[in-house]
């Protein structure tokens, strides 16, 4: 959404709440953030000096007719002092605020990718990886750039205006200070009012450029998709549309930008003028020396010409101040899963696994769980059943507490799993998910992922139980081949085999297999089945399956059905009931004829 005038108070409260919120950022560094800003002020001094002596330097060569000139030595000398001195104390600031900046960004960097990590699913899920790796491109960089302009622009034209007012206002007319001041005023009034008008282009242009970005991406993410259905024209003409209304807006702001430009100048062109008109009327009646004359001129044309870029300055810093807000809005988007305060560590004993009426859904107006209730003794295997979005591998995303229940509790060894860390509950638990999603790294990398102290030798044994050993090594890289964006290079089976491995060396107490062998085929999935049953060995295990054949052997079978639990027993008890089960195995069973 475009921010329009009247929200403009809103913007500047934003603007700086943010700019206090990137302090904490600087303040490791804050020693040699205040030397930064004493170089500065030394090199502004000695660049005020400057015309100083160019004064006496004129004047001491005007001498009267009669009198013999003699060369200022010293003068000349302190003029090329002064001007060395200001250039090496410009030089020592921006070597010294290099640790500031790039630490503060490398922080801010770290910062906002540990709270995307800390933010819930559900965001996840919303959220469009294009647009937000933009934002947070643009955002990191902004905290630079803003530091960058503040060391660089704005304090030292501040700076270097007051010492020039001062001078001028202890030596000369008042008039003079006057006329500066009021065009420095004129100048920053009409350059602030203008720069917001033209703003609304800005956060348009980086709205439409977000948003072409992240069509570009998603079309590149659903590569196969697009080739399936033949729409590369479609791609391409959504996002040229969005181009063009980019270009569209960013041709106008050019034009603002114009505008204000020739603004600026004619404001800095009228200053300029007066002031000479002052100076040189001065000199004619004889109050002003042409020393003098020189020195206003310089001065002015010292300050004026920093105060040129004040423009772009400004222009800059507000749509840094635009980028950073996108990121600081971020890094305020509220956690939705939290650890309770001084929560505790979640201590596994046996790995025992409660439900109590667990009420749940995604959204307010849909409830997916109704009253769900089972228990899963420590070291047995629970399988769930049911047809498809049923709530079954939801079962698994509140184990995990990817989110908060609406009613009922979850318990792990009697411990209500909304009380523990997160990081503690995540860690006792294991799981091979229906979808298997790789790092695009290494084979090796991925398994070791599951535990990253493990060793060689552990590893492989993990891949020998998971029945992919055989297949890496017969690759040509082996262990250390890539599996592409998201493992697209596997198939869905091999996949799958490197989610069993990875889970095997994590060796938590429990466990859930979310269709954990639903991508293989029957021979594979048999050897599978095998492993798994050794793995889940003395594990509490959560077993999801469509396939009921794999499941027989399981302590107990939860019938799950739009969210409430049907019916629960060994398979043979379930069979005797004569209900949706008994039904779903007839099936499953004529299927295979
Ligand atoms: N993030 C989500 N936001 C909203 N609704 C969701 C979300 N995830 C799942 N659902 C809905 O919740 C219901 C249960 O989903 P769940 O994944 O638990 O089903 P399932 O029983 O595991 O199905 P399947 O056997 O097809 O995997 C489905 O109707 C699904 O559309």
């Amino acid at each position: 959404m475009m921010p329009n005038r009247t929200e403009r108070p809103d913007t500047n409260r934003r603007d700086w709440h943010n700019l206090k919120s990137v302090l904490p950022f600087l303040w490791e560094y804050r020693g040699r953030a205040l030397f930064a800003l004493a170089c500065l002020i030394a090199s502004k001094v000695a660049n005020v000096g400057v015309p100083l002596f160019l004064k006496d330097i004129v004047d001491s060569l005007q001498g009267k007719p009669e009198q013999v000139l003699v060369l200022p030595v010293i003068l000349l000398l302190g003029y090329g002092a002064l001007r060395l001195a200001s250039a090496l104390f410009n030089e020592l600031r921006d070597t010294v605020f290099a640790r500031v900046r790039y630490h503060a960004m490398r922080k801010m960097s770290v910062r906002v990718l540990e709270h995307l990590h800390n933010l819930s699913l559900r965001f996840h899920l919303e959220r469009k990886t294009g647009a937000i790796s933009r934002d947070l491109e643009r955002g990191t960089a902004s905290v630079s750039t803003l530091m960058n302009f503040m060391v660089f622009s704005i304090i030292p034209i501040a700076v270097e205006f007051t010492l020039v007012a001062v001078i001028l206002l202890g030596n000369y007319a008042p008039a003079f200070a006057l006329v500066t001041f009021a065009t420095v005023a004129v100048y920053v009034i009409f350059t602030i009012k203008i720069t917001e008008w033209r703003m609304d282009h800005r956060h348009e242009m980086n709205r439409l450029d977000s948003q072409s970005s992240n069509q570009a991406v998603d079309s590149l993410i659903n590569y196969e998709t697009v080739k399936y259905f033949n729409n590369e024209k479609l791609e391409l003409a959504r996002y040229d549309a969005t181009l063009g209304q980019w270009e569209d807006v960013a041709v106008k702001s050019q034009t603002s930008m114009s505008l204000l430009n020739f603004g600026q100048s004619s404001i800095i062109a009228i200053g300029v003028t007066i002031i000479m008109f002052l100076a040189a009327n001065s000199v004619v009646n004889g109050t002003m020396s042409i020393g003098d004359l020189v020195m206003v001129n310089a001065f002015m044309l010292q300050l004026f010409l920093p105060l040129g870029t004040l423009g772009i300055v400004y222009r800059q810093v507000k749509y840094t101040l635009a980028d950073m807000d996108m990121v600081f809005r971020l890094l305020e988007t509220p956690q939705e899963v939290r650890d309770v305060p001084n929560a505790s560590a979640l201590q596994v004993t046996l790995g025992e696994i409660r439900f109590e009426q667990v009420d749940f859904g995604y959204q307010a107006e849909r409830q997916i769980l109704r009253g769900v209730s089972f228990r899963v003794p420590a070291g047995t295997k629970l399988a769930v059943v049911g047809h498809s979005g049923a709530g079954k591998s939801t079962l698994s995303r509140l184990i995990y507490r990817f989110y908060d229940i609406t009613g009922g509790r979850v318990l792990i060894d009697g411990q209500d799993i909304a009380q523990v860390t997160q990081a503690s509950l995540r860690k006792a638990i294991g799981i091979v998910p229906q979808d298997t999603v790789l790092f695009n790294d290494t084979i090796r990398y991925n398994l070791q992922y599951g535990n990253p102290q493990a060793t060689q030798v552990e590893i492989e044994r993990a891949a020998d139980m998971a029945h992919i050993r055989t297949f890496i090594e017969s690759l040509p890289d082996g262990w250390e081949t890539v599996v592409g964006e998201r493992g697209l290079k596997l198939s869905g089976g091999e996949k799958q085999r490197v989610a069993i491995a990875r889970a095997i060396l994590k060796q938590p107490p429990i466990l859930i297999f979310d269709e954990a062998t639903s991508s293989l085929d029957s021979a594979t999935e048999q050897a599978i089945q095998q492993t798994l049953h050794e793995v889940a060995g003395h594990h509490t295990t959560l077993m999801i399956a469509h396939r009921l054949s794999t499941i027989v052997d399981a302590d107990r079978i939860l019938v799950l059905d739009k969210g409430q639990v049907v019916e629960q027993g060994t398979h043979a008890e379930l069979l005797a009931l004569h209900g949706q089960y008994q039904r779903m195995w007839e099936l499953q069973l004529h299927e295979k004829d």
